[in-house]
């Protein structure tokens, strides 16, 4: 398959055909972290279909406005209509639905926050022109941004003018595991579970490693190379997003480096409690960050025991990887400090390997199990990488991951103790199973005879 194959987005696109096929004026949010890949999705989605689409830039509102016109009028064909003098959006938008008529249109408005930004009473106005005359008619209109914490506050909250009005929203989220294949054709599938450590199902990083690289070539030249794109994208991001950057920076370093308890992060960071917890928040709305509490938990204890840890491969990598490094990689020496980081990131994938195997897409695939909850679990020292229960039926699945190849024996002794382990979280009459997911058992077979649930990468199907 081709490097520029469209991959994926099936749900997207069928959520967005649905909004086309309605036949109603339609208002869509769009929104998600850059270089998810929402303009792609909307340019697939729009380009069979009579459509217009404008991304809004950093230059004055009046000069956004204007090119808007010249689109518009290029659609409708009528030199006419640029020259008109449009004081405001509402008045642009209300003249160009009047001039459609009945025809189903298709505009986007992409990086619409820079238009909030530019010119606030913009929310209001398209209000005005939706309320007016947008809403009576067919016109599909995408509203689609990357600046999540704007996309959610002055788009989608409950202050916001267009509150009430939109018809549908979509949080885009990265492409799942089962398909990067597609963009490294040819990649083993260890190979691919370390990019997926590494970038995460990004397309726009995805795209940068190259297939005839190996991984490691491609981490060296793509991400630990002093001028490469995922040298410095991290820092970019957090500073366009983000007020305050030095703070955020020191809390995901303390995080990457493996502090997980809101305790460890304020010592690490030597920062106040009531600062490193209103930043958390930040930066898990922003799906930099997640906080995962045992799966049993009582709500009262849920509330106080959190673990925090990155939530974003490409974060999670940079801040262990590239800025700690910084110097080094500064002078050249990418490869001297990748081959030095060789035994750490092995551990790094672990973590990586228990939340690719713990995601709901990902653990139904590979296990077949239904579950209602799936988490990890602790409790006084104890833990088990992956809990999975099923509460209607009574069924639960303990699990164990590991990033290393087993023999049978290590095998057997890991789901021994496992057995152990399951017996104090204390499911009395439920039905258990122990299972383990490794890159390589050695003994599958024998040991799925005995009962247990063993998988490891073979059973892992990648399309390419
Ligand atoms: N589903 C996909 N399959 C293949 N390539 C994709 C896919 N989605 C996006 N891409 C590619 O990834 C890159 C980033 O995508 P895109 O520009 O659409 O992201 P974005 O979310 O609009 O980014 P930004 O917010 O930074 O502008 C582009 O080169 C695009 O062609």
């Amino acid at each position: 398959m081709s490097r520029q194959t469209f991959v994926d987005r099936e749900r997207e696109l069928e959520f967005l055909e649905k909004g086309y096929r309605s036949d109603k004026a339609e208002l869509l949010i769009v929104y998600g972290r850059r270089r998810i890949g929402k303009t792609e999705l909307l340019l697939q989605f729009a380009r069979d279909k009579p459509h217009v689409y404008f991304l809004a830039t950093e230059k004055p509102y009046h000069e956004n406005l204007r090119e808007l016109q010249k689109l518009l009028s290029e659609f409708l064909g009528d030199e006419l209509f640029s020259r008109i003098s449009f004081h405001d959006i509402d008045e642009l938008l209300m003249a160009f639905v009047e001039r459609v008529r009945d025809e189903r249109v298709v505009l986007v408005i992409d990086e619409f926050p820079l238009l909030i930004e530019r010119y606030r009473p913009v929310l209001s106005l398209l209000q005005r022109a939706w309320d007016l005359k947008l809403s009576k008619g067919r016109i599909m209109l995408i509203l689609c941004g990357s600046s999540v914490s704007a996309m959610e506050t002055e788009v989608l909250g409950y202050k916001s003018p267009l509150y009430g009005r939109r018809t549908g929203q979509w949080r885009l989220t990265e492409i799942p595991f089962f398909h990067i294949g597609e963009f490294l054709p040819g990649y083993p599938i260890e190979d691919l579970v370390k990019v997926w450590g590494v970038v995460g199902g990004i397309p726009a990083y995805l795209l940068k490693f190259e297939p005839r690289k190996d991984f490691n070539e491609n981490v060296v030249d793509n991400v630990l190379s002093k001028g490469a794109f995922l040298y410095e994208e991290a820092e970019i991001l957090l500073r366009e997003e983000l007020r305050e950057p030095a703070n955020y920076f020191a809390i995901l370093e303390a995080i990457a480096g493996g502090r997980s308890r809101f305790g460890e992060i304020v010592n690490a960071t030597g920062l106040d409690k009531s600062l490193v917890s209103k930043y958390l928040s930040v930066l898990q709305r922003l799906g930099i960050v997640r906080r995962e509490v045992s799966v049993t938990a009582t709500a009262k204890e849920a509330s106080k025991r959190g673990l925090y840890s990155i939530d974003d491969n490409y974060f999670s990598f940079w801040f262990r990887y590239v800025l700690p490094n910084r110097s080094y990689l500064e002078a050249g020496l990418a490869k001297d400090v990748w081959k030095r980081s060789q035994k750490d990131f092995n551990t790094y994938m672990g973590s990586a390997f228990e939340r690719l195997v713990g995601s709901p897409e990902v653990f139904i695939e590979l296990t077949g199990f239904h579950f209602t909850k799936l988490g990890r679990w602790w409790h006084k020292g104890e833990e088990i990488d992956l809990l999975a229960l099923n509460e209607r039926e009574k069924k639960a699945l303990f699990v164990e991951v590991k990033w290393k190849d087993l023999s049978e024996r290590e095998a057997r002794g890991i789901l021994r103790d496992l057995e152990r382990k399951g017996e104090l979280v204390g499911l009395e009459d439920w039905k258990k199973y122990c299972g383990l997911i490794a890159r390589k058992v050695d003994g599958k077979e024998r040991l799925n005879a005995e009962g247990w649930q063993v998988w490891d990468l073979a059973d892992f199907k990648v399309p390419s």
